[in-house]
């Protein structure tokens, strides 16, 4: 078991390593600091290159965030959580939609941990969702009133803290408080494309609506080149 230590990166940024191609997420994270950004190993990496990919991130000095978004029965997604916590990840996440036992026995699996426990948080709306999306699913609520109703629900079962758009965290913070992350892909820099993301904002307005992590992608993955995108992105933060 890999113990999670206190860390100390106070960047806001959560670089998204999503690569089919192990030697170029290396090549990348040769170039970025690890106090710069943390990392987060999503579905395809994790797929692809296994909890190896982890450790190798985190032997490169990097916290890594494990966005497997688990959404199961409570059994299946507590014990996914637990070998989450094993490998030692700073964060893990699940579907707030998997409903309040599923996440109760979640943040249970980490009790035995005690404070080298990951951050358990739980994933509301999809950024990539509007309206017309959850609408098809059944859902008559705005992305923002079902995200609010989701994350209420994440707080209440004690969870650290919500996935959702930066268009949320305003509200979020007022009648969730303070002490709950709020953790937003969806961030595009001035001019970039939106791609499949729907709900999204510029780094120095997210951090404006008090946002405390944000997921960003290809706009720095893609870039030609990409630690002067991530170093752009942290200068545009400075003074906001
Ligand atoms: O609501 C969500 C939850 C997770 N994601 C993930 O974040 C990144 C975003 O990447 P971009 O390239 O910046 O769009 C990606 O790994 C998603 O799986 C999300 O976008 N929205």
């Amino acid at each position: 078991m890999t113990a999670v230590s206190p860390s100390s990166v106070t960047s806001p940024v959560l670089v998204a390593l999503d690569f089919d191609d192990i030697n170029r997420a290396l090549a990348l994270t040769d170039l970025i600091d690890p106090q710069r950004c943390r990392l987060k190993v999503g579905k395809e990496m994790f797929t692809r290159f296994g909890p190896e990919w982890v450790k190798t991130l985190q032997s490169r000095g990097f916290d890594v965030f494990l966005d497997l978004k688990f959404h199961d029965i409570p059994n299946t997604v507590a014990h996914a959580v637990a070998a989450a916590a094993d490998l030692g990840v700073w964060m893990v996440n699940v579907h707030a939609s998997g409903g309040a036992r599923m996440m109760n026995a979640a943040r249970e699996a980490l009790i035995p941990m005690g404070n080298d426990a990951p951050l358990l948080i739980a994933v509301t709306v999809l950024t990539s969702m509007e309206a017309s999306d959850l609408r098809d699913i059944g859902i008559d609520r705005t992305p923002a009133a079902h995200a609010l109703h989701l994350a209420g629900l994440t707080k209440e079962c004690g969870l650290d803290g919500v996935v959702c758009s930066a268009h949320e965290a305003v509200s979020f913070r007022q009648q969730l408080g303070h002490d709950f992350a709020l953790v937003t892909p969806g961030i595009r820099p001035e001019g970039s494309a939106a791609q499949d993301q729907r709900r999204i904002m510029t780094p120095p307005q997210a951090k404006q609506a008090g946002v405390d992590y944000m997921v960003i992608g290809r706009p720095i993955t893609q870039a030609a080149d990409p630690a002067a995108a991530l170093a752009s992105i942290l200068q545009s933060l400075q003074g906001v």
